[in-house]
């Protein structure tokens, strides 16, 4: 059993598509163990992305992942950390396949509706950091 950090970004909340999302997850016999909606702050922001804080994109990244809550889920499974990542489908909007939620649901590179953990070892630091545990 392995564990996974997934965010439903605000654009997936304004535009309703949560209920769709989660209902992937789960068809594809993923547990979400925890749910917690939050409104995020610049602070967190800057220690979640601080791999790309220095990118000329990340002003935007910040006012779109203020702009309304977000909900963290804790999502377990087995190998949930890739296999979420498959699910999710690729960063870059133009690369993102049908049948993916990205591929599916994204507007944009940066509106992109999920994150996902990319490794077990950024999952726990994810999980403690928005969970605290
Ligand atoms: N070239 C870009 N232009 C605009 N926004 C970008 C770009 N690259 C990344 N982003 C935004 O920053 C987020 C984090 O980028 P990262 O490179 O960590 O991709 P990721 O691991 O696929 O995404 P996430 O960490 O959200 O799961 C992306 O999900 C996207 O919202």
């Amino acid at each position: 059993m392995e564990r996974t950090y997934i965010m439903l970004k605000p654009d997936a909340i304004t535009r309703k598509l949560a209920g769709r999302i989660i209902d992937r997850i789960e068809a594809k016999g993923y547990r979400i163990a925890d749910i917690r909606v939050m409104n995020l702050d610049q602070d967190i922001l800057r220690e979640h992305y601080a791999h790309i804080a220095d990118k000329p994109f990340f002003p935007d990244l910040v006012s779109y992942m203020t702009s309304g809550p977000v909900w963290g889920m804790i999502v377990e499974g087995d190998n949930a950390v890739q296999g979420m990542r498959i699910l999710i489908g690729a960063t870059k909007f133009e690369d993102a396949a049908a049948g993916t939620i990205r591929g599916d649901y994204a507007k944009s590179t940066t509106e992109n509706v999920i994150h996902g953990s990319d490794s077990t070892e950024n999952a726990e630091i994810e999980i403690k950091r928005f969970f605290g545990r």
